[in-house]
């Protein structure tokens, strides 16, 4: 699909997609409790979509397609509920590591066997009788198999102590996973490296989910990127759950401002810094928005805390390294976890940009075609988390075709 805006002026309210992550939190619990839970604001985005149907589905084998939460959620999930499954996805979700949380499941009673791969998808839920209340478990792999098993904590007989091993990255997103449970009236502790939940239920209530903080970057970027911007994003909240508002602090370095209003946030631009610095081990899904856009201001960058971008929809770091080579720049990946964007800049006109499979490859460069005229690879892949992302960018002054 070829992408480009003629006047490089945007203006617009962006009805922004609400969030993935808070939605297939929610949705776990209200599948857990035995009050009525309401929730409004439920994410179109595909992977949640993907977590109602499974949730409702009496099929023995549940496919996720490309939904990283929706299998991790979903296999502590079916196997606290004794429903016996066989946890499947697409061909790149067999290839992202599931070992650490099954091994967390397994050590406290549960009966898993792998299909295909010792540590991967598929998977088969057989039993589960709980042996034990206590899992040690690494964090610096992902938060989601934390997130995982803390979700089914209270509705397990003896509750669960969750030890946290070595370094915790996307700590936000257990945060998130914690406060969730704490609007349905769950206690917790979490003391140095031990969560403990003990045996309790969900309470009934009612939670609107806030909008994608991570579906908000790709706007900053736009308004960092075009001649004049006047964007206000709505239903973002100043005080979110969501790790990635760190966009907020990030764009100060590449001159947008935000200002939180009663309904959204309004996005101005302002002068930018020499060089860009940051620490990605708490927001992930922020790097490829970030190196992109550093990349086409032609600003010097430097980005570390990458390390978990390996094993994400595709591997990101090899992904954004093929990518902006082809615009013309080589930018350096020092080990798994850190990319230095030289100063220089890029060519976009009538270049073109593949996406690997992964939503943010496409969400992340097309802001780069206020630049000039890119042609985007599988523009359908938006769907896993941001379907309307083209509509909302056409309603920008974008022209796709
Ligand atoms: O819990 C969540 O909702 C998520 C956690 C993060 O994964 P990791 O914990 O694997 O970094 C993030 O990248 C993903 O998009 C969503
Ligand atoms: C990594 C992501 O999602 P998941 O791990 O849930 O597939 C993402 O949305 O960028």
């Amino acid at each position: 699909m070829k992408i480009y805006h003629p006047s490089k002026s945007v203006k617009i309210d962006v009805p922004l997609v609400s969030s993935k992550s808070e939605s297939n939190r929610a949705l776990i619990i209200q599948a857990s409790a035995t009050e009525e839970i309401e929730l409004s604001n439920i994410s179109m985005a595909r992977d949640t979509q993907t977590m109602m149907r499974l949730l409702d589905s009496s099929e023995e084998t549940l496919d996720v397609l490309d939904a990283g939460t929706t299998m991790r959620f979903l296999t502590a999930y079916a196997t606290a509920n004794n429903r016996k499954s066989i946890m499947t996805g697409t061909p790149r979700m067999q290839d992202r590591p599931i070992g650490i949380l099954v091994d967390a499941l397994r050590s406290i009673g549960a009966n898993i066997e792998y299909l295909k791969k010792d540590g991967y998808p598929p998977h088969q839920i057989n039993n589960f009788e709980q042996t034990s209340d206590t899992v040690n478990i690494r964090g610096d792999v992902s938060s989601q198999y934390i997130s995982a098993l803390l979700l089914v904590a209270p509705t397990l007989p003896k509750g669960l102590k969750v030890i946290l091993e070595g370094e915790v990255n996307s700590k936000p997103y257990i945060l998130m996973t914690l406060s969730l449970m704490e609007s349905f009236g769950i206690k917790y502790t979490w003391v140095e490296n031990e969560i403990i939940v003990a045996p309790q239920e969900y309470k009934s209530g009612a939670y609107t989910i806030e909008s994608d903080w991570s579906g908000a970057s790709y706007w900053y970027s736009i308004a960092a990127l075009a001649d004049v911007a006047e964007i206000k994003i709505l239903n973002l909240r100043e005080n979110s759950l969501q790790g990635d508002k760190a966009i907020v602090e990030m764009m100060k370095q590449l001159g947008v401002e935000s200002t939180f209003e009663a309904d959204g946030v309004r996005l101005t631009k302002t002068a930018r810094a020499d060089k860009f610095f940051f620490d990605f081990t708490h927001c992930p899904d922020l790097a490829q928005t970030i190196v992109a856009l550093v990349a086409a201001l032609g600003m010097e960058g430097r980005m570390i805390g990458l390390q978990s971008l390996r094993i994400k929809e595709t591997d990101r770091i090899a992904a954004l390294q093929n990518e902006i080579k082809k615009l013309g720049l080589e930018i350096e990946v020092v080990g798994d976890e850190e990319i230095i964007v030289p100063k220089g800049g890029i060519t976009i006109e009538g270049q073109s940009i593949n996406t690997y499979e992964d939503h943010r490859m496409a969400m992340a460069f097309a802001p780069l075609s206020i630049l000039g005229q890119l042609e985007i690879d599988e523009p359908e892949v938006v769907e896993k988390s941001y379907p309307s992302y083209w509509k909302d960018l056409e309603a920008a002054g974008f022209v796709t075709e």
